[in-house]
């Protein structure tokens, strides 16, 4: 099952004037799946079919690419023109076998000059898996340090190509690495609420906007992509399949403990589709909510207004119990995970990569094409 969407990284990289020169034909997450790492596995049974397997084989590795033919340099910057060697200074299994925590320390006289906005929220790397030369797209969680040291939470799928590659690099080891690549940007004083709804590792990017526009704030040593702290009021409804597949503490505690220390800035709600006796390792299991996140839930989100109210007024809402209307209203949603997800949440993508009308449940709550981005 894939998370995110089909080609988020296609729209993204299209969203930056500097960046729209690398986005190639297969910078998209289904050509991702569909052209790159097949080719070296499939036989097909007819001729016919191997013939234009054949084609398609011989179209893939003939065919002018920016990206996949972009040189290394030892010595240049950290750029999307060109792959830099970074090393594996640690690879940590989670309580989830299929995931792993993965840091990558950049040499910082690699680091590219820091002003400008190249690495504001929300961004990317790309990774090559050396053995079949193809290149994953993947979000540093807390953005890059000084020292050019960046976290990664990565899935392995059964037959994925570079989750699997990845997950087999022990420290020390050299990988290598361009970009950074827009995902989504972030714009200060634009929405009163943003609320993200993300499935399995959809979570990282939500993970790196809330790191660097409110948990590094609040901190002293803040990344170099740190912004002040936003007046926007955050959300994260997360899901994962199982309560052992929620993401590991290092990125669940400091959600859960600045959620419970400013309310009024976080709120984050985690579900699970069944209780299957695993456990999270951050989280209580009567706190995981069991099912979907559905209408009510999302209701319920846009009729608490409560942040900013007084007590008095707070209690007179408590009989509000239908959904504000989200006409008018400075809010965006954001969502990120499985298709499946996507779909049922704020309808299908559209053609050509595009993000497609509103549909699904954000849909039935009157959201518009302007509340609504699709990652
Ligand atoms: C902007 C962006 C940021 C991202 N950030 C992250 C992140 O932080 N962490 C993360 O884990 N992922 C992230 N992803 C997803 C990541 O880029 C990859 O798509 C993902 O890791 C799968 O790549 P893969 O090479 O392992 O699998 P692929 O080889 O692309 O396979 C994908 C799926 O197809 C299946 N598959 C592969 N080959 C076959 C086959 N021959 N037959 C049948 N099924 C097959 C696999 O089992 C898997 O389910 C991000 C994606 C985008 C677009």
């Amino acid at each position: 099952m894939l998370h995110f969407g089909p080609s988020c990284l296609k729209r993204h990289v299209q969203q930056i004037a500097w960046a729209s020169q690398f986005a190639s034909r297969r910078s998209s997450w289904q050509r991702h799946s569909s052209t790159q790492a097949k080719p070296s596995k499939r036989k097909g049974p007819a001729l016919a079919v191997a013939v234009l397997g054949t084609g398609i084989v011989a179209a893939y590795f003939l065919w002018p690419d920016t990206s996949r033919s972009a040189p290394t340099y030892s010595n240049a910057a950290l750029s999307p023109s060109h792959f830099t060697p970074v090393t594996v200074t640690a690879s940590e299994q989670c309580a989830d076998p299929n995931t792993r925590l993965l840091t990558l320390i950049l040499s910082p006289n690699l680091l590219p000059p820091l002003h400008g906005s190249i690495f504001a929220p929300v961004w990317s790397i790309f990774i090559k898996d050396d053995d079949i030369q193809v290149e994953r797209p993947y979000t540093p969680l807390e953005g890059i340090d000084e020292s050019g040291r960046m976290k990664l939470w990565i899935k392995r799928y059964p037959k994925g190509e570079v989750g699997r590659w990845l997950h087999s690099k022990s420290v020390g080891d050299t990988i290598e690495i361009r970009g950074p690549l827009k995902t989504w940007t972030w714009l200060d004083d634009t929405w009163d609420e943003v609320i993200m709804i993300s499935g399995g590792t959809g979570i990282t990017p939500f993970y790196q906007l809330l790191h660097t526009v409110l948990l590094a704030p609040s901190k002293e040593a803040q990344p170099l992509s740190s912004t002040p702290l936003s007046l926007t009021r955050f959300t994260l409804l997360h899901s994962s399949r199982v309560p052992g597949e929620l993401p590991p503490p290092e990125l669940l505690r400091p959600l859960i403990d600045h959620a419970e220390t400013h309310p009024e800035q976080l709120r984050v709600s985690f579900f699970v589709d069944n209780k299957d006796g695993s456990s999270a390792q951050s989280i209580p299991n009567d706190n995981i909510r069991q099912g979907r996140i559905d209408k009510a839930d999302i209701g319920l989100i846009l009729g608490d207004r409560s942040a900013g109210l007084t007590w008095w007024q707070k209690l007179l809402r408590v009989s509000t119990s239908k959904p504000e209307p989200v006409a008018g209203r400075k809010i965006l949603f954001l969502v990120c995970g499985p298709e499946p997800m996507i779909h049922a949440i704020a309808g299908p993508y559209g053609r050509n990569y595009s993000q497609g009308e509103v549909g699904g449940i954000l849909g039935q709550l009157g959201c518009t094409s302007t509340q609504v981005w699709k990652l």
